[in-house]
């Protein structure tokens, strides 16, 4: 089996609230150059870790990690709703490899997912439906959250049954860094907002459209500075990556979930889907990080990285 790892970070204001011209062509170039990775390394299979948000897991059940044997994308903030091509033989056989692995993983035989499981396979293969993927929801957003450490040991066990499955793996992971936007909290919630983060009554097209130009407008006021939302954190990003591109994966153990939000603010928890993807490459074998972009984005709400690793 070879393995590799596509980091990019999602963000819903894409297209919808751009930053100057000079800073989407930066961005243009990674990730064209992770799409000239992913087309030599030619997956046969895609792990995707993603986060929702609030689209397809709900308090009514919020596991911290989910797997899907078969999934379909809402189509949220423009991006494809629909099926998503799902190896369900593949998922079925991962998600058998994990739990056997002593990970008490959810299996879902029915996911819903949004843009942050969309967007990755829209902008890497050109769609929701271009690849056999396994789908694996990583809970980034609704506290209260579990140790980084069972994320590490998710992506181990990820890794380790991917292995046996004898194909060229491509682990993705979408969403991060540091980024602190208007998704809604349970605690303290008027009780209408709190019933349907509990119940996730579907939203009318409408509520929909008005949610979405509230986050749109978000985007505009926090890329003109008058925000209370907490700052795109370069230095902690940074240093993420860092711990990422030297394969110290056991050092993320340490790190705490308040810390983490106050660092990176409430959406930061979303970088659990790096260290579950760059986990799930270190149990293949020694990994080489082979590029590395940064850069803080506050028109699209986002510490906005794209890496590409491979197994040496
Ligand atoms: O409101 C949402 O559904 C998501 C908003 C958002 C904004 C910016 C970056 C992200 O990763 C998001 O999920
Ligand atoms: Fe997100």
């Amino acid at each position: 089996m070879t393995a590799a790892v596509v980091g990019l970070s999602h963000s819903p204001l894409i297209g919808r609230n751009d930053p100057e011209p000079e800073v989407l062509a930066r961005v243009d170039e990674a990730v064209e150059s992770a799409r000239a990775v992913v087309r030599r390394f030619d997956p046969e299979l895609v792990v995707l870790y993603a986060p929702d948000h609030y689209n397809g897991f709900f308090y009514k059940e919020m596991p911290p990690f989910c797997l899907a044997t078969e999934a379909h994308a809402v189509g949220d903030f423009g991006s494809q709703g629909g099926p998503l091509s799902v190896d369900t033989d593949a998922a079925r056989t991962l998600a058998k490899g994990v739990l056997d692995r002593g990970i008490d993983l959810t299996v879902s035989a029915r996911m819903t997912v949004d843009h942050g499981f969309a967007q990755p396979l829209e902008v890497l293969f050109g769609g929701i439906d271009r690849v056999p993927v396994v789908p694996v929801f990583v809970n980034g957003v609704a506290t209260p959250l579990g140790p980084v450490s069972r994320i590490r040991a998710l992506g181990t066990a990820v890794g380790q049954a991917a292995a046996a499955l004898d194909k060229r793996v491509l682990f993705v992971a979408s969403g991060g860094l540091s980024h602190d936007p208007p998704v809604p909290v349970l605690e303290g919630a008027p009780p209408r907002v709190a019933d349907a983060l509990i119940e996730g009554n579907p939203p009318t097209p409408e509520q929909r459209a008005k949610g979405e130009e509230r986050v749109v407008q978000a985007g505009r006021d926090y890329a003109a500075g008058s925000t209370k939302m907490i700052p795109i954190n370069p230095a902690w990003d940074n240093l993420l990556l860092d711990q990422l591109e030297r394969g110290d994966l056991e050092e993320f153990d340490s790190w705490t979930v308040d810390d983490m939000a106050a660092q990176g603010g409430g959406s930061a928890h979303e970088v659990r889907t790096w260290i579950a993807a760059y986990a799930s490459l270190a149990a293949t074998g020694k990994y080489e990080m082979t590029s590395r972009f940064y850069e803080a984005i506050p028109a699209w709400i986002a510490g906005f990285a794209v890496t590409t690793a491979e197994g040496r």
